[in-house]
């Protein structure tokens, strides 16, 4: 069944058509990539489908509801989650308070029942723990909760980064290029860890990467963009032998 679904959609910026007519299909478990050169587009498409830009044209369909235009909370309640292309987590704060601090999006109430901390905000609080206790488990950081979140190598962060996304309890995970700096071996650990999730929490996942071995991989379908303009779509393999996808990496006229 499809899960998220664009048409037509549009960025313009002045001038300049950062994102033209694009339109894509994802459907529930699906492993989806989006590439292309620099610039061409794929943080654009990001930042409309999670309502930080909104489209100038066309539309975005998510579990069969039309959530063009709406704001990036919103989007997160539905349960559309994202990571970033810096890793973007806080720093200062213990691993498991980076995955607590995600998961109070699902509190239940609000800062006066903090305050008094009532006996329900104490059970959801508890059950908040057990939560993100399991949550570090299934991502393998559990042994390092009390460790600082900058402490982390630079492979163990990026998993945080989508432990906190998992906390949202998302349908769909967008990653923005999860393997950047990452070595082989880290890389490499990142391509399991992705079928991984995607098996034990039902997820569909939607990513840009530029590491080529990753996104072939790794995805089952793939969209690629130039300057704005969908080139290209299908399996890793439809995409490798793709003339137009080879031009616009290697530059030939
Ligand atoms: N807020 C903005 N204002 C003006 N132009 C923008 C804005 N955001 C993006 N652009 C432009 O839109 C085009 C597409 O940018 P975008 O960041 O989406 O590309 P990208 O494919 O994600 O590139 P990269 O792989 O380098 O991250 C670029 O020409 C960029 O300069």
């Amino acid at each position: 069944m499809s899960l998220l679904r664009t048409n037509n959609l549009t960025k313009k910026f002045g001038g300049l058509t950062a994102v033209s007519k694009f339109a894509m299909d994802i459907k529930e478990m699906e492993i989806v990539g989006l590439i292309g050169p620099n610039g061409a587009g794929k943080t654009t498409v990001f930042n409309m489908l999670t309502g930080v830009y909104k489209p100038t044209k066309g539309s975005i369909f998510f579990d069969g509801r039309d959530i063009t235009g709406i704001k990036s909370h919103e989007v997160t309640k539905l349960g559309i989650a994202r990571t970033f292309q810096n890793i973007r987590l806080f720093k200062e704060l213990s691993v498991l308070d980076n995955v607590l601090v995600a998961n109070h999006l699902r509190l239940k109430s609000n800062i006066l029942f903090s305050v008094l901390r009532t006996p329900n905000y104490i059970r959801q609080e508890k059950h908040m723990y057990e939560k993100s206790m399991e949550l570090l488990k299934e991502v393998g950081l559990d042994d390092v909760k009390d460790e600082m979140a900058s402490s982390l190598p630079y492979g163990k962060q990026r998993r945080l980064e989508i432990a906190r996304a998992l906390a949202t309890d998302p349908k769909i995970l967008l990653l923005d290029e999860p393997a950047a700096g990452m070595n082989p071996q880290e890389s490499f650990e990142l391509m399991e860890f992705i079928h991984d999730i995607r098996d034990k929490f039902d997820l569909t996942i939607f990513m840009i990467e530029h590491h080529m071995q990753v996104v072939m991989g790794v995805c089952e379908k793939i969209y690629v963009l130039d300057h704005g303009v969908t080139i290209a779509e299908g399996t890793p393999k439809e995409i490798q032998n793709d003339e137009k996808v080879i031009e616009a990496y290697l530059g030939v006229d």
